[in-house]
Order: structure tokens, then sequence, then C-alpha cells
């Protein structure tokens, strides 16, 4: 039979094929042997993809605890390690930086969208450093982690609660609400401004950057497959990405112009302001020039997509746990009232004695790990790694959920318990292993910003309000979505005023 197959096969693609066969068997002698292990057989062209759960954040930490350090899965034609133990990340990410902490910039994304690789989350090299220099700067001056800041997002907060009290205490999704003022006060940094709630303008951006992040997440397979995007009906939702991109880039550009109106270099008051004042400096130095206004036009954007949806789903899940473990929300308010009272607002300042409140917020960052896998890194040189060879090209999960969820590290990683984080005499213990933002050169820039509003949120609302399930016999399961940002399962709830 064979033979007679081979009759019909002409002389040329014979040798054709045997040298691809000769070429792949080159490839794979060449490749270093010791690879980090994975779960199982690579397939041809779909690698490890086949193994995947829609939600795969239980196998990826099954995986680490039987792999330790490291895992592969080769994602389609894409080489890609997990780093599982707090051990791993910092070898990775502090000690090796200089080969972890660049970004995949010849991607899918990158190639349709070439504004994709500009701004803060995504530039790499010398780009990304000035980048994230002039934005981390910007975002000093105006007060993160101190007072000012401190100011505006209580005001935030202000508008925030008179609108859940408007629901009467009756059953209410509140996650578009949360968003949206949480929002505000990356507008109040970036434009100088707040927006009302049923402004058209403020909402059509809400919609455009949360599409983005849950877009964003489906279409990752095209990262890895180009050719899908050519299918009809836009299968892979590349050509929706590609729009919704494109309203995203012109949107941010028309409020930036809108912006610049007014621009004055006496009063460096937002952002924007602040941006151009570092772009003309830079240019009289004379020096090589990455700011930019399209590199201005993108860090509005890295700020928007990583600064709102973390941190309102962060607020969500706090509430989320509150009505799971409701002696918890006692135990907060019973602390609110022996330290600050009904009669003015939670400050930063009461933060040292509010410490029961502020290990709560802490332990639901941990259970929750909304940023299960962090954000892809690249590898940029032949490395080891934990006693294993990473090829240059490898793309790196930092697996945030691992370390956060080690029974070396937390004896009882499973169990919800907000004393974890308190000692005897009722102080913060800080653990190192606890990285909700991260570590290394890409750590989140904008920690102190988002640990002030997750503090600052969190004790005025239970001041406040009385959380409950929609009813009594419902408590909403504490389960998540799957996504660059795991958010939990939509739900209801009850804010029901205190004084009431
Ligand atoms: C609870 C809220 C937040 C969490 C859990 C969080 C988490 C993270 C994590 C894990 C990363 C690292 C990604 C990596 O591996 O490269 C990151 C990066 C980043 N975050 Fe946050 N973040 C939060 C809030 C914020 C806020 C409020 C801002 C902005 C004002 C912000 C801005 C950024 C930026 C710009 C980056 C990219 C940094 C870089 O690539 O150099 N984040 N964040």
């Amino acid at each position: 039979m064979i033979y007679t197959v081979l009759s019909y096969v002409s002389d040329t693609t014979c040798l054709a094929f045997i040298i691809i066969i000769l070429i792949a068997l080159y490839f794979r002698s060449r490749q270093p042997t010791n690879l980090p292990p994975s779960p199982g057989a690579a397939l041809p062209i779909i690698g490890h993809l086949y193994m995947l759960e829609k939600n795969p954040r239980k196998q990826f930490k099954q995986w680490s605890e039987k792999y330790g350090d490291v895992f592969t899965l080769q994602m389609g034609p894409q080489r890609t390690i997990f780093v599982n133990t707090y051990e791993a990340m910092k070898e990775a990410f502090i000690k090796k930086g200089d080969y972890f902490s660049d970004r995949q910039n010849d991607n899918f994304l990158a190639k349709h969208i070439p504004q994709f690789t500009n701004g803060v989350i995504l530039a790499s090299g010398a780009d990304w450093k000035a980048q994230r220099t002039t934005s981390l700067a910007i975002l000093r001056n105006f007060g993160m982690g101190k007072n000012i800041l401190a100011e505006k997002i209580t005001e935030e907060i202000s508008y925030f609660i008179r609108e859940l009290a408007k629901a009467n205490g009756k059953p209410r999704d509140i996650r578009y609400l949360t968003n949206m003022s949480v929002s505000n006060v990356i507008c109040s940094i970036i434009f100088g401004k707040r927006f009302h709630y049923d402004d058209p303008k403020f909402q059509k951006q809400i919609e455009l950057f949360t599409e983005v992040v849950k877009t964003n997440t489906g279409v990752l397979l095209l990262n890895f497959f180009p050719s899908l995007y050519y299918l009809p009906f836009d299968l892979f939702k590349g050509r929706q990405l590609m729009k919704l991109y494109s309203e995203v880039l012109s949107h941010t550009s028309h409020m930036v112009e809108e912006i610049q109106k007014s621009y004055d270099p006496e009063n460096l008051d937002n952002y924007i302001f602040a941006y151009i004042d570092a772009m003309k400096k830079e240019k009289l130095s004379g020096e090589s020039c990455y700011l930019s206004e399209v590199n201005l036009e993108r860090n509005i954007d890295s700020l928007f997509i990583a600064g709102s949806e973390t941190t309102s789903t962060s607020i969500l899940w706090c509430l989320l746990y509150m009505l799971n473990y409701p002696e918890t929300q006692k135990n907060m308010y019973d602390e609110l009232l022996e330290h600050v009272g009904t009669e003015r607002t939670p400050q930063l300042a009461d933060k040292s004695k509010l410490t029961y409140l502020t290990a709560f917020i802490m332990e639901v960052q941990r259970k929750s790990s909304i940023a299960p896998i962090s954000f892809p890194h690249l590898c940029t040189e032949n490395v080891t790694l934990a006693g294993y060879a990473i090829p240059k090209g490898t793309l790196v999960m930092p697996n945030i959920d691992a370390v956060h969820g080690s029974k070396e590290i937390w004896g009882d990683p499973d169990n919800f318990r907000p004393q974890r984080f308190l000692d005897e005499q009722k102080r913060i213990i800080k653990r190192e292993e606890f990285i909700p933002f991260f570590i290394g050169r890409r750590i989140c820039l904008g920690e102190s910003l988002a640990t002030m509003e997750l503090f600052l949120f969190l004790s005025t609302l239970i001041q406040k309000f009385e959380f409950l399930p929609a009813s009594s016999d419902k408590v909403p399961p504490l389960s998540d979505t799957w996504g660059l940002v795991c958010a939990p399962e939509p739900y209801e709830i009850r804010c029901v005023e205190r004084t009431k």
C-alpha cells in the first residue's frame, strides 16, 4: 500500500518532506536539554493549547505545585514559561531583571497596531524607562501616597456614596458605578478634573477601556496564530479589537487636544501639562528624545487600563468577601467606631490605627489575586532560571497566584484569615511574599495610589453603609471569571445606610 501511495508522490515532494524533517530534527537537537518541565506532550502546531480549560487558573496552580519553580507550556509556536515560586521570581525579575523585563513587541497586535508598543505598559528598553521615570515622577509630584491626592479621592468617594445611597438599600450590581468612581480618580490626575457619572464622553471612555481589557484576553490566541485573523466572520475577534483600538486612539487624542487648549506652563496641575513640560525640557537638553505626543497618549491609555479595572475589581472583591464573611464587616466597623467615629470621614492618617481593615484588604488581595499571572514578560537572552535553560524569545508569566496560594509560605492558604497579617499587638505584618503589585523593575507603577484608594474607599464605605446580600439566604459565591484581570462573577448587593 505504502509503495502505491509513494508511486504517486513526485521526487520533489519526497525531497521537500525529507528536508522539513531534517530541519525539524536539527532545531530540536539545538534546543537546550534542560528546559523547564511541561505537564504533557506538546502536539505539533498547537503545542499544549489543547490541555487548557476555559478558566485555566486551577490548572496553573496545580502544575505549579507539581513542577515547583518553573514549568513550560508550548502555546502554539510560542514557548511560554510560568515562574511559580517567590525564590524563582526574585531570581528572574530582580537578580536577572536585565533579561526578564521587556515586553513582546513583534506579536499580532503590535504588527496590526503600531502604537501598541508605545506607552508605559507595553514599551521596552530605553523608551519604557523614560516613560516610566517621567510618569512616576509626575504621579509622585501630584501626591501619590500623600494627602493632596487623598483629598481628591475622598471628594470622589463622597459622590460615589451619594449615588449608592440612591438605591435605598435595594439590591444593585455596583460594578459599573465603582469603575466610574475609580476612573474619576485617574481622570483628576490626568485631565485635572472629574466627570459627572452621566457625562456621555466619560461613559464612552469607561465603555472603551472596559471593553479593551475584556477583548484583549479573548484575542490572545491570535498572538500565537496570526493567520486566524483572516478567517471569515471575525471568529477570533481580531477585527473587533482593531476597531476598538482605533476608537480608543481617537478618543484619547481628542481628550488630549481639548485639555491642551488651556496649557499653562505656570500651572502644571494635571498629567498632560506636566508631561508636555517634561517633553519640552527633554528637547531643550538635546538628549535622546523618548517623550513624544504619541507616548503621552499611550501613557494615558496605560494608566486607565492598568489603574481602573484593577482597583475597582479589588473593591468588588472586598465587598464580596464581606458578604461571605459577615464577622469581618462587623470587626472593621467596630474598629472604625473606636478610632474614627461617625462624625468625620476616615483619612490616610487613620491607617496606622485601622489595622484590621488594612489586614482585611491585604487578605482579599492575596486570596483573589486579581492579576493571577501578572502580565507577559519577554526573555531577551539565553539564560538560566532555577537551574533550567530559558531560551531567548521565551514568554515569561509571573504566577502571582501560585505564590499567594503556597502552603510553604502561608500554611493554610485556602482559608480566608485577615489575622494572618496581624501580630499579637495588632500591628501589620509585612510579608515579602505578598506581591499583588508584582516585584522588580515592572512592579506596578500605581501601587501607592491603589493602596491609598483601597483604604479610603473601604473605610468610608464601611463607615457609611452596612453591606448585605440581595437576599439573606443567597450569598453570592466567591467565584471568579478568567482574564488579565480576574473579577468576581457579577453579583447584586444591598448598601444600607447606617444612619437610617
Ligand atoms: C489593586 C490595584 C492594582 C493591582 C492589583 C495592580 C497590579 C499590577 C501588576 C501585577 C503589575 C505588573 C505587571 C507586570 O508583570 O509587568 C502592574 C503594572 C502596572 N500598573 Fe498596576 N495594579 C493596580 C493598580 C494600578 C493603578 C491605580 C495604576 C495607575 C495609576 C497602575 C498602573 C500600572 C502600570 C502603568 C503598570 C505597568 C508598569 C510597567 O510595565 O512598567 N496600577 N500592576
